[in-house]
């Protein structure tokens, strides 16, 4: 057995930021994630005029609950969509012109429901080349508030955007939400909300956000659900064992849920009040499973699934083409290369029992797929990645802690 200490969540250092930056006082926020992103997000703070101050396991953030102190700004957002759609919000509330960029890969992603909402809400918002992508600037004079409509099709993160951005209001938000994905991102909004202070309630479709300031508080944020699925399932794969501590049956992320489809196609589960253990059987099934509630866990699984016994197919991820590279086309053009017959739709990937060949693996600059071959490589010798560094995004030192796991289990 081995204990697997995965690092903090991305999805609750960024949210934790922003609450700590949103709140009166001062907050701690312990063993937060150290990434590109969570660096790229605190970064952002800083630019806004917020006081940040990290040491290592230990960040402290003084709040502005009337917005940044800075009365101008440039944040440059890197290839952290938290960060590119969390920020706009939390600097449109406050006072102050506010332009913010990000690198190519983020660029191309969309931000036009969110931008297009704040715009109703009165916001002044340009779009500095495309429409509804960054660069943008917001020209920010507070937001009054009031009732919108959003599509969250595309990303839960224009709805966390505006959720977190509520209580900074002057009359509360009612945002009213059509063809939502990634719910439980959604649900980890509300409970870190909670804890600062601020309760959200719901009316069917519509999420209601009371006016009103965030308290300070001690943040311990809890290790990384989706990077946790590249331990789970090599243990599945290798027939080892992978215990995740800090991640059980409290945990806010849904992204542990991969546990279960793992649990499905004949892995070992066991889920604690505050620990995860998987273990592979020597065996793994085929099957079918939407995962549009967990779609960061899509390459992982799509990755290892050439070793099941029975076609795998994952439906319902059609978003999973706008994160940092379109992952159903870049898993199903590895795995071709790999030698594996693989089909794709709209939304989904199916992929059919084989033996992958070694090559070398095109991450598309984006962590997932390079966490995710490097998984599927235990049963792969002589796998390679075109760009092994792109895992800094969530995970900078993951090649050599999956390196020292595998010395572990000998594999
Ligand atoms: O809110 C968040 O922290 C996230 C929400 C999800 O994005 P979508 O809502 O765009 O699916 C997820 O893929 C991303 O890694 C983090
Ligand atoms: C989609 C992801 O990140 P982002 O927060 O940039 O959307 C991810 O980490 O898989």
């Amino acid at each position: 057995m081995s204990v697997v200490a995965v690092p903090g969540s991305k999805s609750v250092t960024a949210r934790a930021l922003f609450l700590a930056a949103a709140a009166d006082g001062t907050t701690v926020l312990r063993r937060p994630l150290l990434s590109d992103d969570t660096d790229g997000f605190a970064e952002g703070l800083t630019r806004l005029g917020y006081d940040v101050r990290r040491e290592a396991e230990e960040w402290h953030v003084t709040g502005r609950p009337q917005g940044p102190a800075a009365a101008e700004a440039e944040v440059f957002c890197r290839d952290a969509a938290t960060a590119a759609r969390f920020l706009p919000a939390l600097a449109a509330a406050g006072h102050g012109t506010f332009r913010f960029d990000a690198s190519a890969q983020m660029r191309r992603r969309p931000v036009a429901p969110l931008t297009e909402a704040l715009r109703s809400l009165g916001v002044d918002l340009t779009h500095e080349e495309a429409e509804g992508h960054l660069p943008l600037t917001v020209v920010a004079d507070g937001i009054k508030g009031g009732e919108i409509d959003l599509d969250a099709s595309l990303s839960s993160q224009f709805l966390t955007a505006l959720l977190l951005t509520g209580p900074l209001t002057a009359e509360g938000l009612r945002i009213r939400v059509t063809g939502i994905v990634s719910v439980p991102y959604v649900e980890i909004t509300l409970a870190m909300m909670r804890r600062f202070g601020v309760t959200v309630t719901r009316e069917g479709d519509t999420f209601v956000v009371p006016p009103g300031g965030y308290r300070a508080v001690d943040y311990a944020v809890e290790p990384d659900a989706s990077t946790a699925s590249y331990f789970f399932a090599a243990a599945a794969l290798t027939g080892r064992s992978a215990t995740v501590p800090g991640l059980g049956a409290g945990a806010l992320q849904g992204d542990l849920q991969f546990v279960e489809v793992l649990r499905g196609m004949g892995a070992d589960v066991e889920i604690g009040p505050d620990s995860t253990t998987v273990t592979g059987t020597g065996r793994l099934s085929g099957t079918t499973v939407a995962m549009r509630d967990i779609s960061d866990t899509m390459p992982t699984l799509a990755a290892i699934a050439p070793f099941a016994d029975g076609p795998v197919r994952i439906e319902d991820v059609y978003n999973t083409r706008v994160k940092e590279c379109d992952r159903l086309e870049a898993c199903a053009v590895n795995l071709r290369r790999q030698g594996i017959q693989v089909e794709t739709g709209r939304d989904w990937i199916e992929i059919q029992p084989g033996t992958p060949a070694p090559v070398e693996i095109a991450c598309h600059g984006d962590h997932r797929i390079a966490m995710s071959f490097a998984v599927a490589g235990l049963r792969t010798p002589g796998t390679t990645f075109d760009d092994p560094g792109c895992v800094k995004k969530t995970f900078p030192g993951f090649h050599a802690f999956f390196a020292g796991v595998r010395a572990e289990w000998g594999v």
